[in-house]
């Protein structure tokens, strides 16, 4: 049997402000930190160790992990960074709160847009300030795999293989992993692994900072999968997540 462990970042300064963020490259707050904190010492408490860690390009998810691993002197361990593990890129959306969103395309595309599975937000143009074509961290992505926006079909498909080719196999080889990622590409790996419907992962929401921990067997299928932590915790965590996104 193997042991996998997912966290999500915690909170960061445009979940405050409720922005879409998206690839847009900000920090945790102090709440996020704290989160991370308490991620930490769930883990600790719970006596987790780990061999090799994985993250996103993104400071909000990198720096979860470096406080999850200092918090628990674990900052030697190998961390692979990579952008397949990038939150889902949110087009020209990215930057905007709900009122510029309800003002610029109205309730009903809002509306469909939230249902939709594999419906992209509008583009960002290639010249658009907020499209980091010129980031170094991305300087190894081909046209086709730098995105302008994305579905969360989109997302799905671009993380699940670096789970195939990446994360699968260091988990077989008997390493333990942690994964410190973002609210969509997170629910790509748990589609994946727990093998949801395209309206079932929409509807999930991963709580912050809480480590979601996966029992798998030898062919990498979920034996069972469970957060850690105190219930009620656990619940106000996901509430938050769920009703963050209807914040005025
Ligand atoms: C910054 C922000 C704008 C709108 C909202 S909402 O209260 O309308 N809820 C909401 C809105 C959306 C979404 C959502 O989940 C949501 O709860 C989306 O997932 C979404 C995906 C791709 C394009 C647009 C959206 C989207 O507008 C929440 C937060």
């Amino acid at each position: 049997m193997y042991t996998l462990v997912l966290l999500r970042h915690g909170q960061s300064t445009w979940n405050m402000e409720n922005r879409f963020t998206g690839w847009t490259d900000v920090d945790l707050t102090p709440l996020g930190i704290q989160e991370a904190e308490e991620g930490a010492r769930l883990l600790a408490d719970g006596g987790y160790d780990f061999d090799v860690c994985y993250t996103s390009v993104l400071k909000r998810a990198i720096r979860t992990l470096d406080i999850v691993l200092d918090s628990m002197d674990r900052m030697w361990l190998p961390v692979i960074k990579h952008w397949r593990l990038n939150e889902r890129h949110y087009g020209a959306l990215q930057g905007l709160n709900k009122a510029e969103m309800r003002e610029k395309y109205g309730e009903d595309q809002v509306f469909a847009w939230r249902r939709s599975y594999d419906t992209p937000p509008p583009a960002l143009e290639p010249d658009d300030e907020r499209h980091p074509g010129h980031d170094r961290r991305y300087a190894d992505l081909t046209d086709d795999e730098m995105p302008r926006c994305e579905s969360l079909k989109d997302t799905v498909a671009r993380a699940v293989p670096y789970w195939e080719k990446e994360i699968a196999p260091a988990v077989a080889s008997g390493r333990r992993v942690l994964v410190s990622a973002h609210g969509n590409s997170l629910r790509a790996l748990v589609k994946y692994l727990d093998n949801m419907g395209d309206e079932e992962i929409s509807q999930l929401n991963i709580p912050t900072g809480v480590p979601l921990i996966y029992k798998l067997d030898a062919k990498l299928k979920p034996i069972e999968s469970f957060y850690l932590g105190n219930p009620d915790e656990i619940a106000a965590r996901a509430k938050a997540v769920a009703e963050q996104a209807t914040q005025k």
